[in-house]
């Protein structure tokens, strides 16, 4: 689907697939058009072009919407001057849903204590949890959550991993965006990323880790050269980097280097075991479609940086490619 607001085109010709008895993580920088394709998937907000189906079906020809998908969006619209309870409960009437519903999910999202409050005076990560316990509330086997951990405490975003994990396990569809590469890593076992608004990969967590956790030894010595024709006739690859250095694949590397160093009488400043970070590989895949960026040298966004190489699994351009727009 694709979708224009004025100018701005907030999701351009985005298709991907989404498979029950997964965490499907959804992933993109700011601006990059998840609520935008999530208010889309709950006919909050009309396509320019294309659209969402659900099993074959528009979200308004299913029978009981609320059963069949729930969400929970960034800014969830409660009435503050209901309590938790009374929330839900109108929720429930309206949907035909049983009211003994209302507080199986009040204790699953573990507000039973306040749930008679007002929920006008509930924290972030209250009210976040009351917006988890109104997508619950259908018991759909669908499950949508827009940046659920928002606003929750460490405690509160171990809870919210584990529901995710168990609801998948159950057999549901679960779609969950992020900005966040480390939370996806810790829930998420499908990834789909976007960036101003185009699909950048579609690919299993599996896979995303095993080509961008690379492990590597960087070098650096002042006879730059000589360490250069050491490692050649050593027939060690040792990759020249823009700053100076080299990089030799695997970890272990750096043993052989500081003995082939040694045996040349070669001066090392610098000889240092690296893991390439999965924030990493996520801010270098993006880093062309970034919308509000602030640039540092030697920052590993920065287009044209070295980082790590995409996988035949890529849907995307390596980033760099686009045009960049700074903030
Ligand atoms: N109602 C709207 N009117 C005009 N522009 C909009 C509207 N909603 C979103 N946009 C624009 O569409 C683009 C995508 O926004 P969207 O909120 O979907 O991104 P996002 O990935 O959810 O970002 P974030 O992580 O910051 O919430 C942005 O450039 C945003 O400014």
């Amino acid at each position: 689907m694709t979708k224009r607001y004025g100018k701005t085109l907030a999701v351009d010709n985005l298709s991907f697939q989404v498979h029950p008895g997964h965490v499907t993580g959804f992933l993109g920088p700011n601006g990059a058009g998840k609520s935008t394709t999530m208010r889309i998937m709950l006919d909050l907000d009309a396509p320019t072009a294309g659209g969402v189906r659900i099993d074959g079906k528009h979200y308004r020809e299913l029978a009981e919407p609320l059963s069949y998908m729930g969400a929970l969006l960034e800014a969830k619209a409660m009435h503050g001057g209901r309590s938790a309870y009374n929330n839900l409960l109108c929720l429930a009437q309206s949907n035909r849903i049983p009211r003994a519903r209302v507080d199986e999910v009040l204790d699953i999202v573990g507000l039973s204590a306040v749930a008679r409050k007002k929920s006008k005076g509930f924290s972030l990560g209250m009210g976040q949890r009351l917006g988890i316990a109104s997508a619950l509330l259908g018991d759909p086997k669908i499950l949508m959550f827009d940046e659920p951990v928002n606003g929750l405490d460490p405690e509160g975003i171990h809870w919210i991993r584990n529901l995710m994990k168990n609801l998948a396990a159950q057999g549901r569809t679960v779609f969950v965006s992020s900005h966040l590469m480390s939370e996806m890593a810790l829930t998420a076992d499908h990834l789909i990323v976007i960036g101003q608004g185009r699909l950048l990969a579609d690919t299993s967590m599996a896979d995303f880790i095993a080509t961008n956790s690379r492990s590597y030894v960087r070098v650096r010595s002042p006879q730059h050269e000589e360490l250069k024709d050491a490692f050649q006739r050593a027939g060690l690859t040792a990759v020249e980097v823009g700053d100076g250095s080299f990089e030799v694949e695997g970890a272990d590397a750096a043993k052989a280097i500081g003995e082939l160093a040694a045996q040349n009488s070669l001066t090392l400043h610098e000889l240092s075991p690296q893991q390439a970070s999965l924030e990493e590989a996520f801010m270098q895949m993006t880093a062309g479609s970034v919308e509000y960026h602030a640039h540092h040298p030697g920052d590993p966004t920065t287009p044209g940086a070295p980082g790590p190489q995409w996988g035949p699994g890529w849907g995307g351009a390596p980033a760099g490619d686009d045009t960049e727009k700074k903030g």
